[in-house]
C-alpha cells in the first residue's frame, strides 16, 4: 500500500507531504512524474509548488504531463486523489475537479494562516470532522481565486462537493474572511467521485505535531483507510 507523491519539476511540497503521511503511518513515496505511477499505488498526491515556475497559469503545464492520464484512470478506477495547493490547480486545469484557481483578487502571493469551516464532513477527506467544525490551515499562493460558472457552482453546492469554505473564527463566512476573493469562498471541492478532492490550504503543513498544529491530518488520513 504506497501512495505516490507526484514530483514536477519546481514541486516543492513534495517532501513535507511524504513525512506528514509517514507520520500517520501511512506509506507513502516520492514519483517523479516521467516515470509514471508506480503499480503499487494506492492513493495519489499532487503536492504543491511551483510546478514549471507557474508559466502561463499555475499548474497549466503539469497537467500536460503523460503521469496525469495515469492519475485520471487511477481516479476512474476509485484510487483516492488529492491535490494541494499547486496540485489543487494541476487537478483543476486537467478537469479532474471543476472550475479553476486564478490570481488572487489582491494580485499578490499569500502565505498565511487561515480559518476555514468543514462544509460536508460525509467524505473519506472530512470524515475525521464534524460538520461546521472550523479548522486553521496555511496559505501559501498567488492563484487561489476559486472561480467556476454560476449554473455549476450551484449544482455543487446542491450536490455537497464544497468541501472547506474560508471562513472567520467562529465560522462565519464573510468577504473579509475570505482571503482571496474565492467565489463562494471556496477552499476546497471535490471531483466527480467523492475519492478525488483538492484543496488550496494546505494540511501537510499542520500534521506534525512539532510545527505546532494537527488539524491537517483528518484530511490525509483518507489514505489510510
Ligand atoms: N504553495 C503552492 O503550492 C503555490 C501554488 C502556486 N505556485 C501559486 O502561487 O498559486
Amino acid at each position: 500500500m504506497t501512495v505516490a507523491v507526484v514530483q514536477f519539476g519546481g514541486s516543492n511540497c513534495d517532501r513535507d507531504t511524504v513525512q506528514a503521511l509517514a507520520h500517520l503511518g501511512i506509506d507513502a513515496d516520492l514519483v517523479w512524474h516521467e516515470d509514471g505511477l508506480p503499480e503499487e499505488t494506492t492513493g495519489v498526491v499532487l503536492p504543491g509548488g511551483f510546478s514549471y515556475g507557474d508559466y502561463l497559469r499555475a499548474g497549466a503545464m503539469a497537467a500536460r504531463s503523460p503521469v496525469m492520464d495515469e492519475v485520471r484512470e487511477a481516479a476512474d478506477a476509485g484510487t483516492p486523489v488529492l491535490g494541494i495547493c499547486n496540485g489543487a490547480q494541476i487537478g483543476c486545469e486537467s478537469s479532474l475537479t471543476p472550475g479553476a484557481f486564478t490570481t488572487n483578487e489582491s494580485a499578490r502571493f499569500q502565505c498565511e494562516r487561515v480559518t476555514l469551516r468543514v462544509e460536508n464532513a460525509d467524505t473519506p477527506w472530512t470524515e475525521g470532522f464534524d460538520e461546521g467544525e472550523v479548522v486553521e490551515f496555511p496559505i501559501a499562493h498567488g492563484e487561489g481565486r476559486y472561480e467556476i460558472d454560476d449554473n455549476r457552482l450551484d449544482e455543487l453546492e446542491a450536490d455537497g462537493r464544497v468541501l472547506f469554505r474560508y471562513c472567520d473564527e467562529d465560522g462565519n463566512v464573510t468577504p473579509e474572511a475570505n482571503p482571496n476573493g474565492s467565489k463562494h469562498s471556496v477552499a476546497g471541492v471535490l471531483g466527480d467521485r467523492d475519492s478525488v478532492a483538492v484543496l488550496m490550504p494546505h494540511p501537510e503543513r499542520v500534521s506534525l505535531p512539532d510545527i505546532g498544529s494537527t488539524d491537517g491530518q483528518g484530511v490525509l488520513r483518507a489514505f489510510g483507510e
